[in-house]
């Protein structure tokens, strides 16, 4: 069992320095938050959605967005689509799983607004044809995803791959990044004196 413990923390450390040394990351990460900033300053909303660890993060992100992260200030226009389950009951029962995001986006989805896909394998059906459904209506694109980046990576305006092909090893790498995301949206949209 040790061993097994010892090669999971080399693993996790190998990816965050991996993750550390990717200077895209940076710029990536700079453009997310102007467009994050750009779409609450004018009104608009962040949708989050993704599925089984990733909808953990989709409701985490928005949390800390509606709610507060590192103090106090007012809520910000944030919206996880995987938590209200009579609406992805009646959409998986009368359309299908693939449509359980796509027909949110639908619904609640302005120009302007910003979808942040989650999928480690950026390949399921329903974050696919959710990320089809926001460019449709004019809803910018900020994915999460894995090396590959699979079939997300090119429907994103903005797509964050982490450097590992493992889904926790991913799932760590979104949890960190999404952090620095929310934290730089905070701090943009509500300068703070830390003091
Ligand atoms: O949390 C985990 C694995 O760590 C699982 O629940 C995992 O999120 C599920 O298998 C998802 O359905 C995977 O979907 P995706 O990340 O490839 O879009
Ligand atoms: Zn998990």
């Amino acid at each position: 069992m040790k061993a097994y413990i010892d090669n999971e923390f080399a693993k996790a450390l190998a990816n965050m320095q991996a993750l550390a040394g990717d200077a895209a990351l940076q710029q990536d990460l700079q453009r997310a938050v102007e467009l994050c900033v750009r779409a609450l300053q004018g009104g608009r909303k962040l949708l989050f959605a993704g599925n089984g660890g990733s909808a953990a993060d989709a409701q985490h992100w928005a949390g800390e967005l509606v709610s507060r992260f590192y103090y106090d200030r007012p809520g910000l226009a944030a919206i996880a689509l995987t938590t209200d389950s009579s609406i992805l009951t009646a959409i998986g029962n009368d359309y299908g799983y693939d449509y359980t995001f796509a027909r949110q986006l639908e619904a609640l989805g302005q120009a302007g607004d910003v979808f942040v896909a989650i999928s480690t394998s950026g390949n399921s059906p329903n974050i696919l044809r959710a990320a089809e459904a926001a460019r449709a209506r004019g809803v910018h694109v900020v994915g999460f995803t894995g090396r590959g980046g699979g079939k997300l990576a090119p429907l994103a305006d903005i797509c964050f791959r982490m450097p590992s092909d493992e889904t926790p090893r991913i799932q760590e790498g979104h949890e960190f990044v999404g952090h620095l995301l929310c934290a730089l949206i905070e701090s943009r949209m509500f300068p703070h004196d830390a003091g």
